[in-house]
Formats: structure tokens, sequence, C-alpha cells
């Protein structure tokens, strides 16, 4: 085992829990999203629009396939997992954290953001069914669930390094 992913719907604090997460294990820090961005020299919402769903998806397997060998937190996308090539090589090669917060909370932090495209394309409704929707993916796929509901960015970082801790002896690999 040589990484630690983070997973779960957008606004679960994959990627500030993860820039958090760092300091606390001295592990570097990556969030696939910024990597994906500064290979392709677009954001996000340009790379969607220019190119499509599908092809921001291959990008996210691209980089796991690709990403170098070593001792790291990554964030993910919260579409990542839903490829099973990407959940077979986020188990196979690091430890899996879902970031379970409730969808109430979640809305909340991502309603106004612009930088997510599925978010600006998106009804309330319909984000909601897809959160109950990949929800069954991230618990499955993932090693560990962190609950981060009524905990603040800090207390679920705390909580998530003693996990990490504890479970980073135990992998065979
Ligand atoms: N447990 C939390 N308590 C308070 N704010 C949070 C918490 N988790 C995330 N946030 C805030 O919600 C927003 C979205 O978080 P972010 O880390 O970008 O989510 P993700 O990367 O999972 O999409 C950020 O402004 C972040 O600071
Ligand atoms: O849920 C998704 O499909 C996506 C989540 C985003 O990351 P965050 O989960 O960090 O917002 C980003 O990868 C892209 O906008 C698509
Ligand atoms: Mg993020």
């Amino acid at each position: 085992m040589k990484k630690v992913y983070l997973i779960g719907y957008m606004g679960s604090g994959k990627s500030a829990i993860g820039r958090r997460l760092s300091y606390a294990l001295k592990m570097p820090y990556y969030d696939m999203d910024r990597e994906i961005e500064r290979k392709m020299g677009m954001k996000i919402p340009e790379i969607f629009e220019t190119f499509g769903e599908e092809y921001f998806r291959t990008l996210e397997t691209e980089f796991l396939l690709n990403f170098r060998d070593e001792w790291c937190i990554i964030s993910t996308g919260g579409g990542t997992p839903m490829r099973k090539e990407n959940r077979e090589i986020l188990r196979a090669t690091g430890l899996v954290l879902f970031l379970n917060a409730p969808f109430h909370e979640i809305w909340r932090r991502i309603r106004t953001d612009r930088n997510r495209p599925i978010v600006q394309r998106s009804t309330r409704e319909e984000l909601q069914k897809l959160y109950a929707e990949r929800k069954k993916v991230y618990r499955r796929t993932a090693h560990i669930s962190v609950n981060t509901e009524g905990r603040s960015l800090r207390q679920a970082t705390e909580y998530a390094a003693r996990q990490v801790r504890r479970l980073k002896g135990k992998q065979p690999n």
C-alpha cells in the first residue's frame, strides 16, 4: 500500500481534508482535479465543455494508471470511483477512505459553486438522486468510511489521520 485515496461526493471535503491530512501525516498531497487541469492547461469546466465528460473520465483513469509510485495522499474527483477500472486501481494501490456527509450539508457547500460542471447543469433533485446512486459505490469501494457530519474540517482530519495510522501497517502490499 502506497497511497491514501479520499473518495466521496462533490463537497464531501476530499480536497480540504486531503490537504490537511497531508500535514498531519507528513505525506505529499495531490488533488486529481488540479493535476488534470495542470496537464491539460485548462480548468475542469473548460475540459467538460470542450471535450465532454467521457473524455474527462478517461483523463482520470490515465492519471490513476500513470501517477508515480510514492507514498502520498490523493483527493479524487467525486465521479472517479464510478468506473470499475478506477475502483480496481484504487483498491489495489492504496487505502481508500470514503468521506461521508448527509446530502443537505453537501448541498449547502456546493450549491453556489461555479467550478463543478455537474452542479452547474443539474437541479437539486438531480444532484440528490446522483448522491444516492453514488453513495452505494463509495461504500463498497472504500476500506473505511469517515463520517464528517457535524465535524469541523479539523476534527474530520484528526479522525481520518487516526484511521490511516491504524490501518497503514495492516495492508498486505
Ligand atoms: N467537515 C466540513 N466542515 C466544514 N466545511 C467543510 C467540511 N468539509 C468540506 N467543507 C467545505 O466545503 C467546501 C467543499 O469542500 P471540498 O474539499 O472542495 O470538497 P470535495 O473536494 O470533496 O468536492 C469547501 O469550502 C470546504 O472547506
Ligand atoms: O462528481 C463529479 O463527477 C465531479 C467532481 C469534481 O471533483 P470534486 O468531487 O472535488 O468536486 C470534478 O472531478 C468534476 O467536476 C466532476
Ligand atoms: Mg475536490
